[in-house]
């Protein structure tokens, strides 16, 4: 008797078609091997190598910072760790904003120096031509609208977006451009609920919320935030789901303790 133990890869058309089935979409970052193999096991269908690794690995402010070989970096990392997960690498700022063509090399070489499976840039109607060409060499695309933490700069704030009906027409319209593009699916962070469900309603691929409400086709979140890795960033859309860092620190503080006292290594962790 043989059992087939291959794991059956999630592709972008699952993904899509999860969206028909009504099937939500759950999908987190991970940074390195160890916590995508994680992420992974633990049943998540698309793993985020997010330009969040700025402020979570680096301990930047903002996630400008992060360049395109750091990025490709921890894709690397986190592609081994994923068997079944499909990868979607964020192209970092000033890799694709301001010409297409570059547009296009930052996402051929993520593609060809990782192995990741798709790539995420934010906004919309901006970055029209740079969506074209990377969809045009059959790279899959997940568009990212509403707040944009790359222009944090022209924004001020990380306040929630679109609350007024000018910049939310602007968002739909651009929702459903990334439709017409090509793009896969596509991310909404920190949006009214009520916008993210009319968006989620008037176009066919699939929504993944970040602060954006229950009504999005998926969910997403910075996989460190969920599990209370840093308890300083809490904006009211994480649900910390552990409380790691005080658990870290309780252990760290034992191990210190044990070291000092003499009472580690003991006789059976000697040689
Ligand atoms: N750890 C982490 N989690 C994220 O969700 C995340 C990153 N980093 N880095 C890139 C972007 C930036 N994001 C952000 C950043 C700030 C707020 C926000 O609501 N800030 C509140 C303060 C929240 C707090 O620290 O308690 C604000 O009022 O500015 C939301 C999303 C989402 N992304
Ligand atoms: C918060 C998610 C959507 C992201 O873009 C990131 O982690 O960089
Ligand atoms: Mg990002």
């Amino acid at each position: 008797m043989s059992v087939n133990k291959e794991i059956k890869r999630i592709t972008t058309e699952t993904i899509r078609n999860m969206k028909f089935q009504g099937e939500k979409i759950s999908m987190l970052t991970a940074y390195d091997f160890t916590i995508a193999s994680l992420v992974d096991a633990a049943g998540t269908e698309i793993i985020l190598v997010g330009d969040s690794a700025a402020n979570v690995m680096a301990g930047h402010e903002t996630t400008l910072p992060i360049t395109l070989d750091q990025m490709i970096y921890h894709a690397q990392c986190v592609v081994r760790g994923a068997k079944r997960a499909l990868v979607v690498v964020d192209l970092p700022f000033g890799t694709y904003q301001s010409d297409p063509q570059k547009a296009l090399e930052s996402s051929v070489r993520i593609m060809k120096e990782s192995g990741a499976h798709a790539i995420k840039l934010e906004g919309g109607k901006e970055i029209e031509e740079s969506i074209r060409r990377i969809v045009n060499a059959g790279i899959p695309v997940m568009g990212h609208l509403g707040l944009t933490p790359q222009s944090i700069y022209q924004f001020g704030s990380y306040k929630v977006r679109a609350k007024e009906d000018e910049e939310a027409e602007k968002l739909i319209n651009d929702a459903k451009l990334l439709e017409e593009l090509g793009c896969f699916s596509l991310v909404m962070e920190k949006i009214p609920a009520d916008l993210a469900s009319k968006v989620t309603a008037a176009i066919n691929i699939p929504t993944i919320g970040i602060g954006a409400g229950s009504n999005c086709d998926g969910q997403v979140l910075v996989v460190h935030d969920m599990l209370g890795l840093n308890n300083e960033f809490k904006p009211k859309f994480v649900r910390k789901y552990l409380n790691l860092e005080d658990q870290i620190h309780q252990a760290i503080g034992q191990y210190v303790t044990d070291v000092k006292s003499g009472n580690f290594p003991n006789a059976n962790e000697q040689y």
